[in-house]
């Protein structure tokens, strides 16, 4: 049997999870409070375009309470304030975490945050069913996050379509080559290269530099994580990366958009 890395554990727990909650909303449900909400999507990857064809990066600022690897990141934490901060820091797209299990987020934040600021919102999640593309529609996501080490071609190619039927975007993230060469067969615009290996946490940013090369350009490469300093961003627009997934360098400020602003202008 393969070691349960930090990833398998968060993928298992999440079939329970979705079992669980599939009790209490099925799918039907949720398919008619898509309907009754009646919201269209705001363009995520639109936003992202805009910001780099003024000649800026475009940053995906994450709203991330806690994580496996750091523990508790921001004590005082009130998603609608700290989304309001960023859009005024000038943050081009939000990320909200609706993980509650291992990075104590909730879909609760991503509703409050879509109702406190204008901005396109990626639901990040661990997303291995249909079930949770449908959630993801139903809370207001605008773009959901599909991790290529989670999934099977097959089943990344389903939930990818069903997103875009629902109208939302989507952010493939990969993190070595194999999964890039997955990624590389959908249509999507936007691709992230995760600088942290899910299964050991290591983060290193030439995961970025070494992927970059084999990405054609009509895709947005977007790096996540650790994006720490000014330098790191420098690195990453040197080769031309100019669209980028940050949560830790700001959520360690008193006020991240502040911090945002400070960091890429
Ligand atoms: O806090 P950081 O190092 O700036 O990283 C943000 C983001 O990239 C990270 O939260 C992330 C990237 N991919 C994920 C998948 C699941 C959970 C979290 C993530």
């Amino acid at each position: 049997m393969e070691t349960p890395t930090v990833l398998r554990k968060i993928v298992a727990r999440k079939f329970e999870e979705i079992r669980e909650r599939e009790q209490k909303v099925n799918r039907d449900q949720l398919l008619q409070i898509i309907k009754d909400n009646n919201d269209t999507p705001r363009g995520f990857v639109n936003g992202m375009e805009q910001k780099v064809a003024q000649g800026h990066a475009a940053v995906i600022a994450e709203i991330k309470k806690a994580s496996p690897s750091k523990g508790v990141i921001r004590e005082d934490f009130y998603p609608g304030e700290i989304a309001r901060s960023y859009a005024r820091g000038g943050a081009a797209c939000l990320s909200v975490l609706t993980d509650v299990d291992f990075f104590q987020g909730s879909n609760e934040y991503l509703q409050q945050v879509r109702l406190e600021v204008d901005l396109p919102v990626i639901r990040k999640d661990f997303i291995v069913d249909e079930y949770q593309v449908f959630e993801a529609r139903a809370i207001g996501a605008d773009c959901i996050l599909l991790i290529v080490a989670c999934l099977q071609p097959e089943r990344l190619k389903a939930l990818n379509e069903l997103a875009m039927e629902l109208g939302m975007d989507v952010l493939v993230e990969v993190h070595n080559a194999e999964e890039l060469e997955t990624a590389l067969q959908l249509p999507n615009r936007l691709i992230g290269i995760n600088n942290r290996n899910l299964h050991n946490f290591e983060v290193t940013l030439d995961t970025t530099f070494d992927l970059l090369q084999s990405i054609p350009d009509d895709r947005m490469v977007v790096t996540e994580s650790g994006i720490n300093t000014i330098d790191d961003i420098a690195a990453m627009r040197g080769h031309n990366v100019n669209a980028f997934l940050v949560g830790e360098a700001f959520m360690r400020a008193d006020d991240p958009g502040h911090r945002l602003m400070e960091m890429f202008n």
